[in-house]
């Protein structure tokens, strides 16, 4: 078995120099996925604002069908887990649709559509 102190209550170098690169690597990926997700919330704030504008309604189940059955799928084949990535997709559009609520109710010259 491979140690990860050299007993004198001291984490091995190497063992921390390891460690280090793997959370370089993590910062760099959380990175990554905060700049795609304002991406993302840029293009939904749009599409928030065309719906609006042509009294859409702001969730659309239908598409949401879709997108889930096509991430699951990019999961599995990714060996990431469909449960997590479903409701990671969940989460994320349920955070859209509230905007888009936001905006039917506040933009200007509309008036929200009923339900
Ligand atoms: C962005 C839209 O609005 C909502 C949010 C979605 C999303 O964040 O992907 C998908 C469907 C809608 O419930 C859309 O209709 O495309």
């Amino acid at each position: 078995m491979t140690t990860s102190s050299t007993g004198t209550g001291e984490v091995d170098p190497a063992v921390l120099a390891e460690l280090t690169r793997l959370r370089d690597s993590i910062d760099n990926i959380d990175a990554a996925v905060v700049h795609m997700l304002a991406e993302r919330f840029k293009a939904t704030q749009q599409v928030g604002h065309l719906k609006a504008a042509h009294r859409l309604p702001p969730a659309d189940p239908a598409r949401e069908g879709r997108q889930i059955a096509r991430l699951r799928a990019l999961a599995e084949d990714a060996k990431l887990d469909p449960a997590f990535a479903e409701k990671f997709l969940n989460f994320i559009v349920a955070e859209v649709i509230r905007h888009h609520e936001r905006i039917a109710e506040t933009a200007p010259g509309t008036t929200p559509p009923a339900g």
